[in-house]
């Protein structure tokens, strides 16, 4: 595969004290792929991601992005190449307006004197942004006015501001459809598959999110990671995940079906609770 091109993760390993919460995991992402990473409450999801965003430093193993090494730089510094991610609450100013919250996260803007900038920060390009995830006509509200599907289009859009000028990227979405309501999930997942078409000009995007609901995952994603005690035990196409033995014993249950459209909510949304030796 084109090493330099995407995101790979190389026998990432993480504990916390006694704690193995990440064992030894590999994958990549390339532009234009949308992969989910799923798994149980507990299973090192969160910690993977963090271990690639930068908020976690891996016990082991390594981060490549465009074949450099990024686990030693800090999540600042990965924006820069590209790199960028939101969080499971979607994270905002309230006191802003939708449109300011984009044009802080801009590059060059400056957290020194927000507001002064904010008036000249690039109204254009942050409105463009507003466009993409469909906020155009809420720019002008408080972001704290805004219903939260509203908010993760924001935040969607917060993000992208602070790639806008990097020519490739990777969007690490953590559980982007968390408390969303169906209709808004199809929506906002639709929207986040979208972002990896090519289009303009512009190179798709890595996009890797990770989502406890099955709607969200199936149908959507391009590839499917299931990860269970740290470790990565199945990997595939979405009917090829929903197929696989162990995850159906173990995490999906035996009912579960996999619909082909994030548009038509299955049967069974949520994996049944169970833990992986069940
Ligand atoms: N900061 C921490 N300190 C100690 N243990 C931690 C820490 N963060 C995570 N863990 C532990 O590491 C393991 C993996 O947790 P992680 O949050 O990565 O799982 P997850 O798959 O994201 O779970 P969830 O779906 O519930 O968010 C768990 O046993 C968790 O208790």
């Amino acid at each position: 595969m084109a090493e330099g091109l995407g995101l790979q993760v190389r026998d990432l390993a993480r504990h916390f004290g006694g704690v193995q919460a990440v064992r030894g995991v590999n994958f990549s992402v390339l532009p234009g792929e949308c992969v989910a990473l799923i798994g149980p409450n507990g299973a090192g999801k969160s910690t993977t991601f963090a271990c690639i965003a930068g908020q976690h430093a891996p016990s082991a193993g390594q981060v490549l992005w465009r074949g450099q090494r990024v686990d030693p730089l800090t999540p600042a510094q990965r924006l820069r190449l590209g790199m960028a991610r939101t969080f499971q609450v979607a994270q905002t100013f309230e006191a802003l307006t939708v449109l300011q919250n984009v044009q802080l996260l801009l590059p060059g803007a400056s957290v020194r004197n927000p507001l002064q900038l904010l008036d000249t920060q690039a109204p254009q390009a942050a409105l463009a942004l507003l466009a993409s995830v469909g906020l155009s006509e809420q720019a002008a509200l408080d972001a704290r006015q805004l219903p939260y599907g509203a908010k993760k289009r924001l935040e969607l859009a917060m993000a992208l501001a602070g790639l806008a000028d990097t020519e490739s990227t990777l969007l690490l979405l953590d559980e982007p459809a968390a408390g969303l309501a169906a209709t808004e999930r199809a929506a906002l997942m639709q929207l986040v598959h979208g972002l990896t078409r090519a289009v303009a000009g512009r190179a798709g995007m890595a996009v890797l999110y990770t989502e406890h609901n099955m709607d969200a995952v199936f149908g959507v994603a391009d590839r499917v990671l299931v990860l269970m005690e740290g470790r990565i035990v199945a990997s595939g196409t979405a009917a090829e995940v929903a197929a696989h033995a162990d995850v159906r014993r173990n995490y999906l249950g035996q009912s579960f079906r996999h619909t082909a459209t994030p548009t038509e909510p299955g049967p069974s949304s949520q994996p049944e609770p169970r833990g992986i030796d069940a």
